[in-house]
């Protein structure tokens, strides 16, 4: 038998409120492709921040290439040809693409060599980005590929990629797997870690699956359907979902002809957007990243108040100008797509990220009410489901597909008149993501309005009656979901769709 590019044995780390992962081995093959598969919380990143060096183990062995390691930092574990993409990105805002990718790198290369391997790497895999771009100025999309390119550009031996795909478009998945076969294909071995199942089955080769930090599975995915993953992750299937018809009332969100220049020299003017959402209906926007998606959301949420009042109509009244917390109050409620920053803050505890977004958790004369803020954080950990060490846990100590359960379920509890959610199932498993799904459909037979952007069109086409596309800053007019199909939504993201009333059709330009 070759000798395993990476074995694990007997891996164990405990953290004060759990056993994160305990008694884990795992062999990986040379050009191997092999899935980390388990529920959030199961131990996933944990395991792999292991084998990274950024997190040290309590107990077990780390074997590369059949040589024993003791993996102190990540910059030990680059030395040695392993790479890692985190699901939670790892970029300086206020650097260019370029200049974050250099701080990784070799600093003989000049800044202008290492925007050429940019530019490079991105045609050749099809991950188009511009290296001079400030990060802050990209969408949660673009960072992801500067992440998977800044890996790449590394020519790494082991590759690890924790949730790679959770935004990227379909067409940029198929490029992204013929990208990863053929990185397998030279030897290089890959840890893949996904919520999506049909992806495992297509991409990896093997499967070891963990569920409340230990090993309770290894098998060859290819072999097995989605149904048999997901018994062996969770125990059992999700339901499917509940829909029942449509009953769409008064117009709760009106935007109207918004129109608004980009705030900064890489962002998106936004371009004459008009749409409505009525209560008691879904609306999705689908769209690759980047078009816009970002700045409508922060019009719509109030972190940009440039829109003329009118441009924005919250049940009937002029909203373009008026705060977030105006907005709290009106019975808007708002889940931005980064978890951690603008959705919890990292370090404070959940019952105190309650505070972000509901003003009744302070009493009289300024005081917080502590322990009601716990009783309600308690009240939200259940119904989601979501695993942390109680209500004072640190958001950042959460897993991913938690903390993003957590923050869904806050806004949802809220039982806002209209709920607007960008990418509401990123990194949740396939249990959660069918709870937040029903959920979800749950607030839109209560008559509450929901507005959903998300990049997932399989997630767009369960949950909306009615589809709108967003490309270069500008909407399609809306379908209905039972009319629209996956090809046509998939050339109007690509900027082409027939305008209302004649049938031309209209190529959009930047
Ligand atoms: N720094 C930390 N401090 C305390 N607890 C932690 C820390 N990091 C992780 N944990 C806990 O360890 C457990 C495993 O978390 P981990 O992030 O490895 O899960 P995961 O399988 O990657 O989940 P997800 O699919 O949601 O990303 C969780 O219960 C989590 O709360």
């Amino acid at each position: 038998m070759t000798t395993p590019r990476l074995q694990l044995a007997n891996i164990t780390k405990r953290y004060p409120a759990v056993v994160a992962n305990s008694d884990i081995s795992l062999a990986v093959a040379p050009g191997e492709i092999h899935a980390v598969l388990g529920e959030n919380g199961a131990g996933k990143s944990t395991l792999m921040k292991i084998i990274y060096g950024s997190v040290k183990p309590d107990e077990g062995t780390v074997t590369f290439d059949g040589q024993p390691v003791s993996l102190r930092n990540p910059q030990q574990a680059r030395a040695l040809g392993i790479s890692m993409v985190f699901q939670h990105f790892s970029l300086f805002d206020t650097l260019t693409v370029a200049e974050n990718v250099w701080l990784g790198l070799d600093k003989s290369l000049q800044l202008a060599e290492v925007a050429r391997s940019i530019t490079a790497k991105a045609s050749e895999y099809g991950l188009d980005i511009d290296p001079s771009r400030p990060v802050h100025t990209l969408s949660v999309g673009e960072m992801q590929r500067v992440e998977i390119i800044r890996a790449l550009l590394t020519n790494p031996k082991l590759l690890i990629l924790d949730e790679p795909t959770s935004v990227l478009t379909p067409q940029a998945v198929v490029k992204l797997f013929g990208v990863l076969n053929k990185l397998a294909s030279e030897g290089c071995s890959i840890l893949y870690i996904s919520h999506k199942l049909h992806e495992i089955r297509e991409l990896c080769t093997a499967c070891t699956v963990l569920r409340g930090g230990k090993v309770t599975g290894v098998c060859n995915p290819q072999n097995e359907s989605n149904e048999s993953l997901s018994r062996l992750m969770i125990g059992s299937e999700p339901p499917p979902l509940q829909h029942r018809p449509v009953h769409a009332g008064a117009v709760a969100l009106r935007v109207n002809a918004l129109t608004l220049a980009r705030e900064d020299q890489f962002g998106v003017d936004l371009d004459g957007i008009s749409f409505e959402v009525r209560a008691g209906e879904v609306v999705g926007i689908a769209g690759v990243s980047g078009n816009g998606q970002k700045e409508l959301l922060y019009a719509l949420s109030g972190e940009d108040v440039r829109a003329e009042p009118a441009m924005v109509q919250v049940f009937g009244k002029p909203a373009g100008r008026l705060r977030p917390r105006a907005r709290r109050a009106m019975g808007l409620h708002f889940v931005p797509e980064e978890r951690l920053g603008r959705g919890a803050v990292p370090t404070l505890g959940l019952a105190h990220n309650l505070l972000l977004t509901r003003g009744n958790a302070v009493g009289k004369g300024g005081w917080i009410r502590t322990g009601a803020l716990e009783k309600h954080a308690r009240v939200i950990i259940e119904r989601f489901n979501v695993k942390a060490g109680g209500p004072n846990a640190a958001a950042r100590s959460l897993s991913g597909g938690n903390l993003q359960k957590y923050i869904v379920g806050r806004e949802i509890d809220a039982n806002p008149k209209l709920f607007i959610v960008s990418q509401p199932t990123w990194g949740v498993d396939v249990g959660a993501a069918a709870l937040i799904r029903g959920e979800i459909l749950a607030l839109r037979d209560a008559g509450c309005a929901v507005l959903v952007v998300s990049e997932e069109l399989d997630e767009l086409f369960d949950i909306s009656d009615r589809l709108h596309v967003i490309a270069k800053g500008r909407l399609s007019p809306s379908i209905d979901r039972a009319a629209a199909t996956l090809p046509q939504i998939g050339e109007w993201m690509s900027g082409l769709w027939e305008k209302k009333n004649n049938n031309i059709k209209e190529a959009i330009h930047a």
